[in-house]
C-alpha cells in the first residue's frame, strides 16, 4: 500500500488510523480510547519560544518504556561520531571519491552506514557527520533510534521504505526525508539494493531558510513537505531496538514491535520533500549568485547567518546570464563543503564527479571549475541554456570536516583530483586589455 501524507512544513498536524483514537480537547485523558497509552515526545525544551517549540502527543499500544529493556553495547564500526580525528593521515586537501561499492554480504540500512566526515562535537550538540549508506536487506525485527541527531536521508540509487513511529514514508532518488532525533524507525530497500547519502545533524533542527527580499514564494515551498499519516503494526515477535547515544551503540531486546502508534498530534514529526518541486531563483541578467540562493533547509548554529548546516541543491535550471562566467567561480570559503551528485553532471566539473560520488572542499581550501570547464564556459555562446537532468547537493557546515579512516582508505578516493586544475594556464598579458563585459 502507498504511504499517505499531510502537506506543510512544521504544521501542528493530527492523524488517527482508528476512529476517535485521538483525544479531542485534551492530551492526557484519564483513560484513552481503545486502551491506548498517551505519551509526549519533546523535540525542544519545554520552555523553547513558541516559534521553535516542538512536541508531539502519541497514542500507542504500549508506552515507550516497554520498548526498551536493559541495554547492552554493540559495535557499528563504520559509523563514527564527532569529535573523531584520525591521526597519521592526510585529512587536508581537496578530496573527491567515486561511488562506494555495493556490499556483497547482507547489509541492512543501519549496518550499511559508512561515515565519510565528522564535524563539531556531539556532546555539545553542534556539528554534523556525513555518511554514505548502502543496503540490500530489509530491517524486519530490527528498529533504531538516534538520540544524537536528526537524520537527513538523500537516496541516490533505489527506493527506501522508512517506517517510523509516526507513519510510513516511501522515498526514491530526487526525494529526501528527515527523521527527527529520537524517533524509532526502520528503513528497508524496496528493490534489491539502495545507496545514498546521510547528513547527521547534531545541532538545532533543519528549518526553512528566510527568503528575505525574494518574498513569500519560490525556493522550497512549505506545502511540498509531506508528513506521514499514522501507521502501526501489532506484532509480537523477538525484536531488537538499537540506539545511537553519544556516539556509542546499544541494543535492547523486546517481545513486540515498537511501531505501535495508532494516532498522534503535534509538530515534531518526520517528513519528506521532492527536490523536483524546488523553485530555483537565480541571476536573470548577469553574474553568478552565492549558492546559498539554492538552500533547501538550514540548521542554525545560534549565530545569525552562520549555519550549523545548510542543505543546498543544484537542480535543473535555465542559465541566462549575459557576459558572465556561468559556472561556480573559483573560491575559498570559511564554511566546509561536502558535495554529492544524485544524477547527471555538475556544471563545475566536466569529468570525474559522477553520480554517487562525493567531494570535500574543506575550510579555506581553494576550488572551482576544472580546466576543461573553465575553457568551455569562457568560450561558450551565452544564449539561454537549460541545465538538464542534473541534481548535485551540498552539506555545508561552519565546522571543519574531519575525514574518517574509512574515507581515506576507500579505493575510490581519487589520487589525481587536484590535477583537474593543473591545466589552468597563465593567460595574463599586461599589454592586452581584453574585452570583459563585451
Ligand atoms: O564549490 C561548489 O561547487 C559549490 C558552489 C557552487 C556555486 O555556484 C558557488 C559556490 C560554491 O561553493
Ligand atoms: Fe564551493
Amino acid at each position: 500500500m502507498h504511504a499517505a501524507y499531510m502537506p506543510g512544513f512544521g504544521n501542528d498536524f493530527e492523524t488517527e488510523s482508528l476512529p476517535n483514537a485521538l483525544p479531542q480537547g485534551q492530551n492526557s485523558p484519564q483513560k484513552c480510547n481503545y486502551g491506548l497509552y498517551a505519551e509526549q515526545l519533546s523535540g525542544s525544551p519545554f520552555t523553547a519560544p513558541r516559534g521553535t517549540n516542538e512536541r508531539s502527543w502519541l497514542y500507542r499500544i504500549r508506552p515507550s518504556v516497554r520498548h526498551t529493556s536493559r541495554f547492552s553495547s554493540v559495535e557499528l564500526p563504520h559509523w563514527k561520531t564527532a569529535p573523531h580525528m584520525t591521526h597519521g593521515h592526510l585529512t587536508i586537501g581537496q578530496l573527491r571519491w567515486d561511488p562506494v561499492p555495493m556490499p556483497n554480504e547482507k547489509t541492512t540500512f543501519i549496518e550499511g552506514v559508512r561515515t565519510m566526515t565528522t564535524a563539531g562535537d556531539v556532546h555539545t550538540q553542534v556539528g554534523m557527520a556525513t555518511h554514505i549508506y548502502v543496503c540490500n536487506t530489509p530491517m524486519v525485527d530490527d528498529y533504531f533510534f538516534n538520540a544524537d541527531a536528526e537524520l537527513l536521508i538523500v537516496p541516490q540509487i533505489g527506493r527506501l521504505r522508512v517506517f517510523t513511529e509516526m507513519g510510513k514514508i516511501d522515498l526514491e532518488p530526487l526525494e529526501i526525508c528527515i527523521i527527527p532525533r529520537g524517533m524509532i524507525f526502520q528503513a528497508s530497500p524496496v528493490g534489491e539494493q539502495a545507496r545514498g547519502y546521510i547528513c547527521e545533524n547534531y545541532g538545532a533542527k533543519f528549518t526553512l531558510p528566510d527568503r528575505g527580499p525574494i518574498g513569500a514564494n519560490c525556493l522550497a515551498n512549505p506545502r511540498d513537505f509531506k508528513t506521514p499519516v499514522a501507521a502501526w503494526e501489532d506484532k509480537e515477535t523477538d525484536c531488537r531496538v538499537q540506539v545511537k547515544w553519544c556516539g556509542r551503540f546499544y541494543v535492547t531486546e523486546i517481545g513486540h514491535s515498537p511501531l505501535d502508534v495508532i494516532a498522534w498530534h503535534g509538530n515534531y514529526a518526520p517528513y519528506k520533500y521532492d527536490l523536483r518541486t524546488y523553485s530555483p531563483v537565480g541571476a536573470i541578467l548577469f553574474d553568478h549568485p552565492d549558492p546559498s540562493i539554492f538552500t533547501v533547509l538550514t540548521a542554525p548554529s545560534g549565530e545569525e547567518g552562520t549555519a550549523n548546516i545548510d542543505f543546498v541543491i543544484f537542480p535543473p535550471r535555465w542559465m541566462v546570464a549575459e557576459h558572465t562566467f556561468r559556472p561556480p567561480w573559483y573560491h575559498r570559503n570559511i564554511m566546509s563543503e561536502f558535495m554529492g551528485l544524485i544524477q547527471g553532471q555538475y556544471d563545475a566539473k566536466e569529468e570525474g564527479f559522477v553520480p554517487g560520488g562525493m567531494s570535500l572542499h574543506n575550510m579555506m581550501l581553494p576550488h572551482g571549475p576544472d580546466a576543461m570547464g573553465f575553457d568551455k564556459a569562457s568560450n561558450s555562446n551565452l544564449g539561454p541554456a537549460r541545465l538538464e537532468d542534473t541534481m548535485a547537493f551540498m552539506f555545508e557546515t561552519r565546522f571543519p570536516q574531519h575525514v574518517t579512516q574509512y574515507g581515506m582508505d576507500l579505493d575510490t578516493l581519487q589520487d589525481d583530483y587536484i590535477d583537474c586544475w593543473k591545466d589552468l594556464e597563465k593567460h595574463f598579458d599586461g599589454t592586452i586589455e581584453g574585452n570583459w563585459g563585451k
